[in-house]
């Protein structure tokens, strides 16, 4: 695949997510790291995002409840380059529903090179990273030279 380059702004779009027996480690999370978070336009799906803004006052765009079709909603955010950074607290004990859609978001954050957390301890690196602050380019599938070569 060739690549090309995707500039990420200071001003990130930051996309919180968690199932729901991470819920609170995510929220905890969330409290902890406000003040770096503020400085971001968030969105999240609906319960994760509704939680983290009634108890942080974050402003947070909540799409639908995962198993409604957040995740879907987040992934097609993703592949249109809407959102740069990912943070994700999905549980590795526990099915969900909706597994199909969870392993889609988590293929096309991939796909699409963007920075991921799975776990606070992660999650912790990227706010203290440079990246978080900073703007950054990331390496992308250059999309225009893969319709190119699929049509020609
Ligand atoms: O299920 C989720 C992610 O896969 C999260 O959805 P909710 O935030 O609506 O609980």
């Amino acid at each position: 695949m060739k690549l090309t380059t995707r500039l990420l702004k200071a001003r990130k779009n930051i996309a919180l997510v968690a199932h729901d027996h991470l819920k609170d480690s995510l929220l905890n999370w969330c409290k902890t790291n406000k003040t770096h978070l503020a400085n971001h336009d968030l969105c999240g799906t609906g319960t994760t995002g509704t939680l983290i803004k009634n108890e942080t006052g974050l402003n947070v765009q909540a799409m639908l409840s995962g198993p409604m079709g957040g995740d879907q909603q987040i992934g097609a955010l993703i592949a249109e380059g809407k959102i740069d950074i990912l943070i994700f607290f999905w549980d590795p004990l526990n099915a969900v529903p909706h597994d199909p859609d969870v392993k889609a978001l988590l293929r096309l954050a991939t796909v699409w090179n963007i920075p991921v957390a799975t776990n606070p301890a992660t999650a912790n690196a990227l706010v203290q990273s440079s990246l978080f602050t900073n703007e950054v380019l990331i390496d992308i599938p250059d999309y225009q030279q893969y319709l190119a070569d699929r049509v020609k």
